[in-house]
């Protein structure tokens, strides 16, 4: 089993006031009764990122992006750049999530360059890629995660994560076998080779975290719905 020290990422998407910042402290204070067996970090919306870095870095947490653009500066109106989220404390990013792939079409390309700029200041970008149910069913999803990988990943990088995320367990309560997970897993190992953390995400709960996790070349979970509440989101990471 590899040694790869679990990570468990909270993608909050576009979800968080400024009131959301008390979750940081129920969590803070959850954790501070033991020692999390994982690096956590957070994902909140930008206007967050900021406010949370300091409070994160108090409890040890890492604050992270869930995009940027693939330049550094200039003239993309609403657009967020790597240097900004290094710039406001982060440590990670978030690209190609598929929720951006679908509704900002957003390509390999895209990702590629993005992941490009994040690490041209130090980020670490965190790649999703999933299949579709009908992808699934018809036998097509290792074939389609790895062309994902293929045209997602800049050449001659080796500080980056994958994330597993299948399109239809996002949101949906729907995870898929323990069999399925370790396949996929699996197919991105032999890809990336061994050093690389492959986090799994869609539906991970407090009630299936500890199955989940424990799954060969699962080296941690991104979680949507779940990472909202300070309690929740406990209740995964004790898993780890
Ligand atoms: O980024 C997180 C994934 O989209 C999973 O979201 P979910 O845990 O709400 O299914």
């Amino acid at each position: 089993m590899d040694d790869i020290r679990k990570l468990i990422v909270g993608n909050w998407k576009m979800h968080g006031l400024k009131s959301a910042l008390d979750e940081v402290d129920r969590l803070a204070e959850l954790c501070s009764r033991g020692e999390p067996k994982a690096d956590i970090l957070i994902c909140p919306p930008a206007t967050l990122l900021s406010e949370m870095a300091g409070p994160c870095r108090d409890a040890g947490f890492f604050v992270g992006g869930q995009t940027c653009h693939h330049r550094l500066k200039g003239a993309y109106t609403g657009e967020i750049s790597a240097e900004m989220l290094k710039d406001a404390g982060a440590t990670h990013v978030i690209l190609g999530h598929s929720e951006r792939r679908l509704y900002n079409g957003e390509t390999n390309e895209q990702v590629k360059a993005k992941a490009e700029a994040a690490l041209s200041v130090g980020l670490i970008p965190i790649i999703c890629i999933g299949e579709t149910r009908t992808e699934r069913d018809s036998g097509q999803a290792v074939a389609v995660v790895s062309q994902f990988l293929a045209g997602s990943i800049p050449d001659e990088i080796d500080d980056f994560i994958i994330s597993y995320e299948p399109l239809w367990a996002i949101g949906t309560g729907l995870v898929p076998t323990p069999g399925e997970i370790a396949e996929i897993h699996m197919a991105i190992r032999q890809r990336v080779g061994g050093d690389i953390p492959i986090l799994y995400g869609g539906s991970v709960k407090p009630d299936n975290a500890g199955r989940i996790l424990s799954i060969a070349n699962v080296n941690g979970a991104l979680v949507g719905g779940a990472s909202l509440k300070a309690d929740d989101f406990y209740g995964i990471i004790k898993s780890a």
